[in-house]
């Protein structure tokens, strides 16, 4: 019982993580799976490969370690959020493929309950916005497109779930219905402040409630998996992003974290009140840990690490995603060229759909490296524009740290940019898979076989903090200069 398995299936890959009783990562095993595009603007997975890398994953982490079942003391998961999936309570056969959080086939049902004016309502439930990312629409979409599907729903024989309730369900072989509150609280339908499925939301998207799933804190006990050699229980769950919150132990107040994957996502923990966002930020749970819920600020960027995807697979001007910060490095610093990167348009604060990205300042010196530098401080830029908001709507009294993780917190270059655009300190912890580790404690926590909360965080380690270098004036000069980019994107 020396080992916990932690599940991360994310958006484009389903990894399984052996953490050893010092919560050390020691086994990885990790494959990608495919990722449908039916209709521009449309992304689904089909629920079958889902289940069937994450158990292979599992599988073969444990082969790896040539570990068995009586070897791990509990499994935690973390997932891709949002994610809609519906499956038949007989069958678990899913009844459609699970449409992603990046699909946008909801944005006219989106417009139109935002004309008649329902979005301030809605927000002051659950916390989000009326837009096609979130779980509300697309269950409403299936039940509305798939024949039979809502009487169904209503009869009990159909079930909702994001991928978390989906793997716990198929883990269990259908024992178990569940999810936890962070998962919940992007779904649309639940009421972030009573901690329940919100009847008045339910009724609003026509979503039966009988097809829900019970919602639990994060380190709950989730049933039982007989399916790895050997029983397993399943005692942590929490949303990628959230778990990443808690991998980087941002557990006080104003604490903030920030991971730069594919996109960006950063949450500021809240404390134990939800906070209203006056700058078009979303208030959602960070976790719910021993009956005890955290809220948080999020601000999501469509765009990050995908910049440094564009500048080698689309300008072909690095090779690998490494040489990014050099070729920046190299640029003129006279030169001040802004890129603003809304290839799918503007998260937040903007949320903009239709935004398409731009590039301001080119001269006839303008090259590679100049555009390699804008594209990563546009990443800098963005994740300005958040912590302003936030700070905005909640005025936290202690500076804001940012603790940093994700594939493009590798970058040196980056991290200094950001660290000088924010005018504040940026840490990159030594432990960079943050997000499974959440997972990880959760369960393993659960299990008691590692520490509690204040122990866990004292675990916490930096690699490098990265200080502001770049005096006020020039910061503000330049974050001005972005704000004009920004604006004239959106105005094409
Ligand atoms: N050294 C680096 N410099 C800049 N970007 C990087 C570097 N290493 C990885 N990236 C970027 O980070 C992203 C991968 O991060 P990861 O956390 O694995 O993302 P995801 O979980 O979304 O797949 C890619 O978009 C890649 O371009
Ligand atoms: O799977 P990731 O890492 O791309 O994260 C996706 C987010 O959870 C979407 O909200």
């Amino acid at each position: 019982m020396s080992h916990v398995l932690a599940i991360d299936q994310g958006t484009t890959s389903s990894r399984a993580i052996l953490f050893d009783a010092a919560m050390h990562p020691v086994h990885t095993a990790q494959t990608e799976f495919t990722q449908h595009f039916p209709k521009a603007g449309w992304v689904e997975h089909d629920p079958e490969e889902i289940w069937s890398t994450t158990l292979a994953m599992c599988r073969a982490a444990l082969d790896k370690g040539g570990l068995s079942a009586s070897d791990i003391a509990a499994i935690g998961i973390t997932n891709q959020r949002e994610t809609t999936v519906i499956w038949d309570r007989k069958t678990g056969k899913a009844i459609h493929n699970a449409i992603v959080w990046q699909d946008r086939r909801t944005a006219d049902i989106c417009a139109a309950l935002k004309k008649d004016g329902h979005e301030a309502q809605v927000t002051a439930l659950t916390g989000l916005l009326l837009d096609p990312y979130f779980s509300g629409t697309k269950v409403k979409w299936l039940l509305d497109t798939v024949p039979g599907a809502r009487d169904r729903a209503k009869a009990g024989d159909l079930l909702f779930g994001t991928i978390d309730s989906f793997l716990i369900w198929r883990l269990t072989e259908g024992r178990v219905h569940a999810t936890d509150a962070t998962n919940a609280a992007r779904t649309l339908l639940f009421d972030i402040r009573a901690g329940r499925w919100s009847e008045e939301m339910c009724a609003f998207l026509g979503v039966p409630t009988a097809m829900l799933p019970d919602v639990r804190d994060c380190d709950a006990a989730f049933g039982e998996t007989t399916l790895l050699g050997g029983s397993i229980p399943i005692l942590g769950v929490a949303g990628d992003q959230q778990a990443a919150t808690i991998g980087q132990a941002c557990f006080q107040p104003g604490m903030m974290k920030s991971t730069y994957g594919t996109g960006c996502f950063a949450l500021l923990n809240t404390g134990d009140s939800p906070v209203c966002s006056d700058n078009r930020m979303l208030t959602t749970i960070a976790y719910q840990i021993g009956g005890q819920r955290a809220y948080a600020l999020e601000g999501s960027i469509f765009i990050a690490g995908a910049v440094v995807q564009w500048l080698r697979d689309g300008l072909k001007i690095i090779e690998r995603a490494d040489q990014s910060g050099a070729l920046a490095r190299s640029a003129d610093p006279a030169q001040d060229v802004v890129i603003v990167p809304a290839f799918t348009g503007l998260g937040a604060p903007y949320w903009d759909p239709d935004c398409r990205g731009a590039m301001f300042g080119l001269t006839r010196n303008t090259g590679a490296a100049e555009i390699a530098k804008a594209a990563l401080e546009s990443v800098a830029f963005q994740t300005r524009d958040l912590v302003e908001a936030m700070h905005a709507d909640w005025a936290a009294e202690a500076e804001t740290i940012l603790r940093v993780d994700g594939g493009m917190s590798a970058s040196d270059w980056t991290m200094q940019s950001l660290s000088d655009l924010l005018g504040a300190p940026v840490d990159r912890p030594v432990m960079q898979e943050t997000t499974a580790l959440g997972a990880a404690w959760l369960a393993g926590m659960r299990a008691g076989v590692y520490p509690d909360r204040d122990g866990f965080a004292a675990t916490w380690a930096l690699d490098r903090r990265f200080e502001p270098t770049l005096d006020a004036a020039p910061r503000e000069a330049r974050y001005a200069r972005w704000k004009r980019a920004v604006a004239a994107a959106m105005s094409v």
